[in-house]
């Protein structure tokens, strides 16, 4: 078969991961990179509103409360929604780097149900890069961020340029983005640099 290979363990030239030095301080809310993106966005009323702080290293923590809406089975968070915030937790990093990324591959591990009004605590960091591959881990805790472990994920993330979605996203939302006049969510919406 032929295609990319999906491993997720770095090869042994990978590079340990560096915090950009403008990097947003440890604590330091990132806020919504797009209003109408499902993980972050305010402007999605069924969306997850991710909330995502820098950490320390090249790490960032999130807090997620399952709703009503994201349920699967009756009572419990759907797997997707929270494979969603685990993908969106670790599209954080982005920031730390100060670079452009996408998710190629993301392998969720379930290990505990979660219910409806869970806070699930979540945590991801990178932890090798290989030229445009970013790998990275990241967990969901329910009861507190030490709390135990509900989902577990490894992804590979790939660098890619602004014209990434330029080139590929729907024209409507590219410019009604573009046409936004807060200039500084136009650039959040497009480039990882605040
Ligand atoms: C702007 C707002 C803020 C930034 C946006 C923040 C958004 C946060 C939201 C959370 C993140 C998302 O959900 S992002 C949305 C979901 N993801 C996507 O839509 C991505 C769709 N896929 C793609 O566009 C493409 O396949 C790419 C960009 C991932 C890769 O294509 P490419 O650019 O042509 O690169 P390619 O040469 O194929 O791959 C580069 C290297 O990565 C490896 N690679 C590629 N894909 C995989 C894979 N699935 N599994 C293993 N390895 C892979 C290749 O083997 C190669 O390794 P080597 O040969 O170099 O060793």
């Amino acid at each position: 078969m032929s295609g990319p290979t999906t491993s997720l363990t770095p090869p042994a030239d990978a590079r340990r991961p560096v915090r950009h030095p403008d990097a947003p301080a440890p604590g330091e809310l990132l806020g919504s990179h797009y209003d109408r993106c499902f993980g972050c966005g305010g402007e999605q009323p069924h969306g997850l509103h991710l909330e995502t702080r820098a950490g320390e290293g090249v790490g960032v923590t999130a807090v997620f409360t399952v709703k009503e809406a994201h349920q699967g089975a009756p009572g419990l968070a759907h797997g997707g929604v929270l494979a969603t915030a685990l993908d969106e937790t670790l599209g954080g990093l982005s920031w730390l780097l100060r670079t452009i990324a996408v998710t190629g591959r993301l392998e969720t591990d379930y290990v505990r149900p979660v219910p409806v009004g869970t806070e699930l605590h979540l945590a991801a960091e990178v932890t090798a890069v290989h030229g445009r591959k970013i790998y990275g881990t990241a967990t969901g805790r329910i009861g507190g961020p030490d709390g135990p472990v509900a989902v577990r994920a490894a992804a590979l993330f790939v660098e890619v340029k602004v014209d990434h979605f330029i080139e590929n996203g729907r024209d409507e939302e590219i410019r009604s983005a573009m046409s936004d006049p807060d200039q500084i969510k136009v650039a959040r919406a497009f480039e990882v640099n605040p």
